[in-house]
């Protein structure tokens, strides 16, 4: 009944008489079998109805000579009938022109648009059903589906490759749904000394600048190395990511183009899938934000809800170092960078400070040393960093400015370096590799005493607790000290290094690259901390060497690759979560409400909509004339009606004489699925006498006329007489 109603609250029209030409044909005059209604008033047979009531004729199913086009005008004559007709009580008599009484007919173009809102809506409903749907297949799918991402790690002391295996695990707190694993296999450490597992070539490609060969040496092994880590299937859908950091990044134009053209030639014939775009260097900022990321990912602070502290991440490389922390106070500079992961913001300062790498970092104290010497003989140099007993060939790349340049096309300046340990004198010239105003022109006469002396103008002094990464864990596992140990102990383990012959300290440790340099780099990182950072002893948590920003990089291209089920999964509205089940559910239902809504409106639907599967008469007798044979009664091609009067919609006699429904006809009647729904199929099912009475209920309800069906069904055998008789009538006339 409720749906009934519904979809009759979009009954355009229910008797007003429509000007449009395939409505049913309402002769004046005419008679209509007897249906019981309790009231006049709501005479309706929910035929998208006419002024007068077209169906109500519809069961009389005489003669059909007499029929002519529906004229509006005629209706408005009769209309006074209908009224009359409405006095005389809710009797379905087969009165001449008696009329159901007529209403007020809404505007045909209110009509319109009605129907055209439906119609956009249903669309609506239908699009967004379809991509709900597709988005929760694809989603539960993806789930199981994995990608793998392959990124080169182009730094200034080596290339190293990272193979990951990105799939989604959606867990019920709703943090980050993507589970990241690093593959690791068949990595042969290279010594104990080594800090990183990590498929690596040495040197970095900064170092192999217009030197093709050694450009294909550091990358092909990488990539083979790549690909057993991954299955066959896999690779063209692997996405491969060559990143190059400080190393590269202090190059001039010309070469570092050089080098990534190269590169990106090279790796052309790699199974992966690389975009030029992909072969690039990245800004300090961006390390330094992929680290960060990296980091809280693997400590599960990342895109937690409800949010959690995440920590700084310092990440101490060969050339540059990158900080990065989440920090409230707006900076007003280039620091500032907004990452959203899922539903959490993160408000971050990162920065990298090129030059305060490892490596760079001793070059600088080689070049203090140089200033301090002007008159250089032979190019030898006393360190007090460095064993007794030291003597090594140093090729100096900031040393141009202060020593001759050293053989053409070799980049740098050959110093010949010896040991002469003074750890007093070492550790003040840590103290000056730090301070920025020493040894860069941008910066004068910082002390670090009283403020953190790495830092450039304007830029956020870290705060909060941090993660001490890459250089800082190669310094701890140097002079194996647990993460736990102090920056005090780092220290003192560096003076006892420097304090040893370079023959017994050599010895000490396992072979690894730039032993010498660790008597200079403990009181250097400690130096980078304290005075560069103003960072205390209790904000560091050593890291290990297996957080590298590489991680961030796949996490971050997993999270754009999968976005679209990430966001479907955590679809919210209203701020509420809304289960994608229940949401296809309402979806469904509602186009399922809109399309019966639409069916009932359809009457104003354009003629190409409607589908003509009313109510089909066909002849069953075998003499019958084939002007009997008609496809159907409302949209009926009558051959002898020649005079271009269209076919009524409904065998309504016109003005015939009263007839009792004596007259069997063999007019067979198929189910009608049509906007005159079920009731027009009804009303022609009195064709036969026998149906006598038939009691329609005065609303004109879908339900009812429902319930007329089953009426009709237990008749089927009198449209059989109907239409025999019916075919005789007709015979007798011609
Ligand atoms: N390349 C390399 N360096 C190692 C290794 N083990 C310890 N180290 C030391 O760690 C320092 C470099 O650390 P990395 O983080 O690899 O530096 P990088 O990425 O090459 O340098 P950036 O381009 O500045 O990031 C070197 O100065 C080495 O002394 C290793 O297996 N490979
Ligand atoms: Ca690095």
């Amino acid at each position: 009944m409720v749906f009934g109603n519904i979809t009759q609250l979009f009954t355009p029209n229910r008797y007003g008489a429509s000007t449009h030409p395939s409505l049913p044909y309402i002769p004046t005059g005419s008679s209509s079998p007897d249906v019981g209604t309790s009231s006049p008033a709501s005479f309706s047979f929910g035929n998208g109805g006419r002024k007068n009531g077209g169906l109500r004729h519809s069961a009389s199913l005489q003669d059909f000579s007499s029929y002519h086009a529906f004229d509006p005008e005629e209706a408005r004559e009769t209309d006074s009938s209908a009224k009359q007709w409405g006095q005389n009580g809710a009797s379905f008599s087969k009165d001449k022109g008696a009329l159901p009484p007529s209403v007020p007919k809404p505007s045909t173009s209110r009509r319109k648009w009605i129907h055209a809102v439906m119609i956009v809506t249903c669309l609506f409903l239908f699009a967004s059903l379809v991509y709900i749907l597709g988005m929760y297949v694809y989603t539960n799918w993806s789930r199981g589906a994995s990608r793998y991402y392959v990124v080169f790690d182009c730094g200034s002391t080596g290339t190293r490759a990272y193979v990951y295996q990105a799939s989604l695990n959606y867990k019920k707190d709703s943090s980050l749904p993507i589970v990241m694993k690093s593959l690791t296999e068949g990595i042969s450490r290279k010594s104990s000394g080594r800090a990183y597992d990590r498929m690596e070539t040495e040197p970095g490609f900064d170092k192999l600048v217009n030197n093709r060969t050694g450009l294909k040496k550091a990358i092909k092994p990488l990539i083979q190395w790549a690909e057993k880590q991954i299955p066959k299937h896999a690779h063209r859908t692997t996405s491969l990511f060559v990143y190059a950091t400080a190393g590269v990044r202090r190059l001039r134009a010309s070469d570092s183009s050089w080098l990534l053209g190269n590169v990106w030639s090279i790796l052309a014939k790699s199974p992966f899938t690389c975009r030029r775009e992909w072969v690039k260097i990245i800004s300090g900022t961006e390390e330094a934000y992929f680290g960060w990321t990296a980091l809280n990912y693997q400590t599960s602070m990342l895109g937690a809800v409800p949010k959690k502290a995440t920590f700084g991440a310092l990440d101490l490389g060969g050339s540059s170092l990158q900080v990065t922390f989440e920090n409230e106070e707006r900076a007003h500079n280039e620091t500032n960078l907004d990452l959203r992961i899922g539903s959490v913001n993160h408000h971050l300062s990162a920065y990298s400070l090129a030059g305060y790498g490892l490596n760079d970092a001793f070059e600088r104290s080689v070049v203090q040393l140089l200033k301090r010497m002007p008159n250089v003989n032979n190019s030898e140099l006393k360190h007090p960093c460095l064993n007794s007993g030291y003597e090594g060939q140093y090729v100096c790349s900031q040393c141009g400015s202060t020593v001759k340049r050293g053989k053409k096309g070799k980049s740098g300046v050959p110093i010949k370096l010896i040991g002469a340990p003074n750890w007093g004198e070492c550790s003040a010239l840590a103290k000056i590799a730090v301070n920025s105003s020493e040894w860069s022109k941008t910066k004068h006469g910082v002390d670090c005493d009283l403020q953190p002396c790495a830092l450039p103008d304007g830029y956020p002094r870290p705060h909060g607790q941090f993660y001490a990464v890459s250089g800082f864990f190669v310094v701890y596992r140097f002079f194996n000290l647990s993460a736990e140990a102090s920056l005090d102990d780092v220290l003192e383990k560096g003076r006892e290094f420097c304090e040893k012959a370079w023959q017994v300290a050599r010895t000490s440790v396992s072979p690894q690259p730039f032993i010498e340099q660790y008597c200079f780099r403990a009181p250097y990182i400690v130096s980078l901390l304290r005075e560069g950072l103003y960072i205390t002893d209790k904000q560091i948590i050593i890291g290990s060497g297996s957080i590298t920003w590489t991680l961030g990089v796949a996490i971050l291209e997993a999270g754009k690759a999968l976005s679209s089920t990430l966001g479907l999964k955590g679809y919210e509205t209203l701020s509420m979560k809304i289960n994608p089940v229940a949401l296809i559910s309402v979806l469904f239902v509602s186009l399922i409400l809109l399309l019966c809504a639409l069916s009932r409106v359809g009457n104003c639907m354009p003629r190409f909509f409607r589908k003509s599967c009313l109510p089909l008469f066909k002849h069953n007798s075998a003499s019958a004339s084939s002007v009997l044979n008609i496809p159907s009664p409302f949209k009926l091609r009558w051959s002898h009606m020649g005079t271009g009067v269209k076919p009524p919609l409904s065998p309504i006699a016109r003005s015939s004489p009263r007839r009792p429904f004596s007259f069997g006809s063999s007019i067979q009647l198929m189910e009608s699925c049509s906007l005159y729904s079920s009731s027009s199929s009804v009303m022609h099912s009195y064709s036969s006498d026998s149906l006598g009475e038939m009691q329609v209920d005065n609303s004109g309800s879908f339900w009812s006329s429902r319930s007329q069906m089953r009426l009709q069904s237990r008749r089927s055998q009198s449209r059989e007489d109907l239409s025999s008789s019916l075919a005789e009538s007709h015979m007798l006339k011609m």
